[in-house]
């Protein structure tokens, strides 16, 4: 699903309008008729007032007409006009004069005016601002979304939670409101997703305003969200008469004493995940571990007993993960080197790994193309220095993709692919996953579908979404506290099959 820029958002608004030999309101009253809809399903049998605050432009009018929808359905309203500016947009006049003529009179705020009260267990809906925001919300604008968010009663925003920007960081996040959910039209926005702003958006929902098909088709945009759709077209079917020589041959290196288990996680994943065979490379002392766990692998041993020192390989494995519970002394860092001069395939750096390779920063020229690193964002500052916003991170993150054409994986609740300049943002996952070894897991993923022949892009992107996924499924059967990454890996298998059910239960 494309993230559109505020340009593109304004532009397929418009283009709209004229293929569809429509006026601008009727795209309004879509809007609304989708809120409403929406707020009619979730409310069921219940009546609680409803606040809604609306502003002088398009958001603003949204939410009027949301209110007349809303009244001439029996509902109990309060309307209030943040009357900021004289600068009323046509659309927002013309559901002023359409709610007058259903005698409903909104209250206009202002500088002086006293805040309404939101009593605990209401509803608001915010219209005040919506991508039209040009600057942060201050004096008594900032003190009414205060108000609003201080309050006890449910927020639900218009397209966008007033007061956030759609492209760029916040300069005042206490001028913005916390939305319970933010219904947004059309488009997900990228701030919904990024660290420093989703909690402001609360939950999104995405709602169709039937705008031009042919204009989103067309039109590129620069960050996606991964839906099921979208990860299903990426799922490379297999043939009745394939062999497991046609999945790859994935080679996992990690592990120090104390730490095997982390390559038990990443070899159980890479097999779970579908590649035709898993060899781990670990030192002696976790060669028993692996032979007893996991038998479907093959096991070869670094000539060591407790960490990974240089060693030969005598197979080209069509994908490799190093770094997993591998420690960065100087054997194991000499190690990496090796393996970055002579690879052959796309290899997946995760963990220490990472980390040797942020304090050996002349390794970068030797990774090999389309390389795949899965940081988290203590190891991506690592990495990449320290960063002022998620934007900078962001940009920063591109740029080293770039230099060193490999696809970064930026870890978080919202794990964010990046390659060739394009953001890739995943939604499946739960707090549950924040547990030991969980990365380790989705680093095999990752590793298992390069050796069957994804797109190291798509392989990340792809992987990503499954181990969230099965984490869902984990987390579904006995909640997040009791989830270990082991079930992850067990859930994968739900992963996969979800893709293709015509009513998944995640
Ligand atoms: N295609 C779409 O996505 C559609 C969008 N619509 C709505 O239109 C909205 C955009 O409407 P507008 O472009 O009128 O913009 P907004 O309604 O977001 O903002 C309106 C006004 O606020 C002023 N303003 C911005 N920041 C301010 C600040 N800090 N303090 C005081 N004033 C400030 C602006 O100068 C502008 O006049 C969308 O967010 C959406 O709600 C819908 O009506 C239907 C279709
Ligand atoms: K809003």
């Amino acid at each position: 699903m494309k993230i559109f820029n505020k340009e593109n958002i304004y532009k397929a608004d418009k283009i709209t309008i004229k293929n569809q030999n429509i006026e601008s309101e009727v795209l309004m009253e879509r809007a609304a008729i989708q809120i409403f809809g929406w707020l009619k399903t979730q409310l069921q049998e219940n009546f609680p007032t409803i606040h809604l605050f609306c502003g002088i432009g398009n958001n603003g009018g949204d939410g009027l007409a949301l209110a007349r929808l809303l009244l001439n359905d029996g509902y109990e309203v309060e309307v209030y006009v943040v009357n900021f500016s004289d600068k009323r947009s046509d659309d927002f006049l013309l559901n002023l004069a359409r709610l007058k003529e259903n005698k409903l009179w909104p209250e206009f705020i202002g500088e002086n005016s006293d805040l309404p009260q939101l009593p605990e267990g209401d509803i608001v809906i915010d219209a005040i601002f919506g991508i039209g925001l040009n600057r942060s919300a201050a004096g008594w604008i900032k003190e009414l979304i205060q108000h609003i968010n201080t309050s006890k009663t449910y927020v639900i925003a218009v397209d966008v939670p007033s007061g956030l920007y759609l492209d760029k960081a916040p300069d005042d996040k206490e001028a913005i409101v916390k939305a319970n959910t933010t219904i947004t039209f059309q488009f997900p926005k990228l701030v919904f997703f990024l660290p420093e702003t989703a909690e402001f958006a609360g939950n999104v929902e995405i709602v169709d305003l039937g705008l031009d098909r042919e204009f989103i088709n067309t039109t590129t945009s620069e960050a996606f969200l991964i839906s099921r759709n979208d990860a299903q077209r990426l799922y490379k079917p297999r043939a009745k008469f394939a062999h497991k020589g046609d999945f790859g041959h994935c080679l996992i290196v990690g592990g120090s004493y104390g730490k095997i288990g982390s390559v038990v996680l990443a070899t159980k994943a890479a097999l779970r995940a579908g590649a035709g065979k898993v060899t781990s490379l670990v030192p002696e002392c976790g060669y028993d571990i692996l032979q007893s766990t996991v038998p479907e692998a093959m096991v070869i041993t670094a000539f060591n007993d407790n960490f990974l020192i240089p060693t030969e390989i005598n197979f080209k494995p069509q994908s490799s993960v190093f770094g997993i519970g591998a420690g960065k002394g100087k054997k194991t860092a000499k190690f990496l080197e090796q393996l970055l001069t002579d690879a052959h395939s796309p290899l997946l750096i995760d963990a220490d790994g990472i980390n040797i390779l942020a304090e050996h920063t002349d390794l970068l020229e030797l990774l090999p193309e389309k390389s795949i690193l899965t940081p988290h964002p203590g190891e991506l500052k690592r990495l990449l220095g320290d960063w002022k916003d998620d934007f900078e991170k962001l940009n920063k993150a591109k740029d080293f993709s770039k230099k060193y054409k490999v696809v970064l994986v930026i870890k978080g609740a919202f794990s964010i692919t990046i390659a060739d300049d394009n953001l890739y943002i995943n939604t499946t996952g739960n707090p549950g996953m924040a547990t030991a070894g969980s990365g380790d897991v989705l680093s095999g993923i990752i590793s298992s579908l390069v050796a069957q022949g994804y797109d190291a892009t798509i392989a990340a992107v792809f992987g990503v979404y499954l181990h969230g996924k099965a984490g869902d499924y984990a987390a579904q059967e006995n909640g997040f506290e009791f989830v270990i990454a082991e079930d992850i890996v067990n859930n994968l298998g739900n992963a996969y099959k979800s893709l293709f059910q015509q009513h998944p239960e995640n």
